[in-house]
């Protein structure tokens, strides 16, 4: 719920749930001193701002994973609903350009310490070199990805979220305090499914993620907080 939280775990579960229920009975297995939890356009839609403020009863932290991308002035009054909302997290779309990305920073300031982190999404990784050209966009997806962080940063915001190999290239490029929230996580005996660019928690980790994005490992393992309980200790102190 604040950017300066002194329990800061790297875990964020995603709670890819198509309602409330399946994703409440998940989220009391599991422990909110070793996640966060991310809540998407799927779940949100059908089970709204209740939802959220149960998972912040519970104590968890919440990441709002709506991915806003509109005019800068619908886009920063919703941005400002989720800063009301008090979640941790919440994001936009970096193609939203440099006006809607100003103009959602500009309107969490007086929010002060207790302002969400603000977080652009760069290219999804669902997105090739083919589907860039397809949107008028000839540079590769890494090119791109770097020229949108870029831009990320210049508007004052915290982050991008992207994949874990992109990590260092973006360290190098945006600094140490510059966070990078990477999906696309697999501990080595987990199923890749349909991720294509993986990496095991560690690596992520030391390759420069600050947060791991992690969803069927974890929602879909046989013991839930087992297989979270096996990434925290994993991870602590790296
Ligand atoms: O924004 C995201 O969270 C996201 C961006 C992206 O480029 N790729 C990606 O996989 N994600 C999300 O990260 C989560 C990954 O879930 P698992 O593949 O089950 O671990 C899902 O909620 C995805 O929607």
């Amino acid at each position: 719920m604040n950017v300066q939280t002194a329990n800061d775990p790297k875990i964020i579960v995603a709670l890819d749930f198509p309602s409330q229920n399946p994703a409440l009975e998940l989220v009391d297995k599991l422990d909110p001193a070793k996640c966060r939890l991310k809540v998407g356009k799927e779940l949100f839609t059908r089970s709204g701002p209740q939802l959220v403020e149960g998972l912040q009863k519970r104590g968890f932290e919440v990441f709002l994973d709506l991915k806003f991308h509109d005019i800068p002035n619908t886009t920063s009054a919703a941005v400002a609903a989720a800063a009301d909302l008090g979640v941790w997290m919440v994001n936009v779309h970096a193609s939203g350009g440099e006006k809607m990305m100003t103009a959602c920073r500009e309107r969490l300031e007086p929010f002060g310490a207790d302002r969400p982190l603000l977080i652009a999404v760069t290219v999804l990784t669902s997105m090739n070199a083919d589907d860039l050209a397809g949107i008028g966009i000839t540079d590769s997806p890494e090119a791109q990805v770097s020229r949108l962080a870029t831009l990320t940063k210049n508007c004052g915001l915290d982050g991008v979220v992207c994949s874990a190999q992109e990590a260092p290239k973006l360290k190098a490029e945006q600094g140490a305090d510059f966070k990078l929230i990477t999906p696309g996580i697999r501990p080595l005996t987990a199923d890749k499914g349909d991720q294509q660019r993986i990496m095991t928690p560690t690596d992520a980790l030391k390759a420069g993620s600050d947060y791991l994005v992690i969803g069927r490992p974890i929602t879909q393992a046989s013991d839930p907080l087992a297989a979270l309980e096996a990434i925290h200790s994993e991870v602590i102190g790296l």
